[in-house]
């Protein structure tokens, strides 16, 4: 087993991490989503990535485990997955002809070793209609997405700017995550 663990079930995450030619492993970590409503969208973020990385780092403390965990914001409020059409349609119009921003949140784990951090990345939607959000929902895209879009799919055609990182709003900030697993002391093995 590799000396790296990815801590996640997402698809995304695993296709970004293979982008920069790392060998790892991956364990998906199922814990529970709720966080207190006192929390920043920042704090957010860093706060889960540490719990899906901790059940992880828990039972492998000499492996380097890095766990992840995405939201969209928008006018105060915190955006994860939609869990019916309805609710994905609120989060869409929501969105519609505005900017937003996306934090993704990262842990790393090494024993006892702890590295936390955050990107936010700004993202502006163009005007869209009722049928485009339809038609877009009718996709089942947004299902699994925080604020019901993917930006690396089909609701690329809904983003017309964006000021950041491109691949934390996919999930996973990776060049970011590169440089502190070297910080770290992290050296590839097989
Ligand atoms: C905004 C946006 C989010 N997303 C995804 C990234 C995350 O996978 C998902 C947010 O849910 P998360 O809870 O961050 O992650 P997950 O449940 O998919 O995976 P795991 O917890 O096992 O690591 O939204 C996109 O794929 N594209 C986008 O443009």
């Amino acid at each position: 087993m590799s000396n790296l663990i990815l801590a996640s079930q997402s698809p995304r995450r695993k296709e970004l991490l293979e982008q920069i030619q790392l060998s790892f492993s991956i364990i998906g970590s199922s814990v529970d989503e709720t966080f207190s409503p006192d929390l920043m969208p920042h704090e957010v973020v860093m706060y889960l990535a540490k719990k899906k990385a901790m059940v992880i780092s828990n039972q492998h403390p000499s492996h380097y485990v890095i766990g992840s965990d995405t939201v969209v914001t928008k006018d105060g409020k915190i955006l994860g997955k939609p869990e019916s059409k309805e609710e994905a349609k609120d989060m869409l119009q929501m969105l519609s002809g505005s900017s937003h921003a996306v934090y993704t949140g990262v842990a790393i784990l090494h024993g006892e070793e702890e590295k936390l951090f955050y990107e936010k990345t700004d993202v502006t939607f163009w005007e869209l209609t009722s049928k485009e959000i339809d038609d877009y929902i009718a996709t089942e895209e947004p299902f699994d997405k925080a604020g019901s879009y993917g930006i690396q799919g089909i609701g690329a055609k809904f983003v017309k700017e964006i000021k950041g990182d491109y691949f934390s709003v996919v999930g996973l900030p990776i060049s970011r995550v590169n440089r502190v697993l070297l910080e770290m002391g992290y050296l590839p093995s097989e």
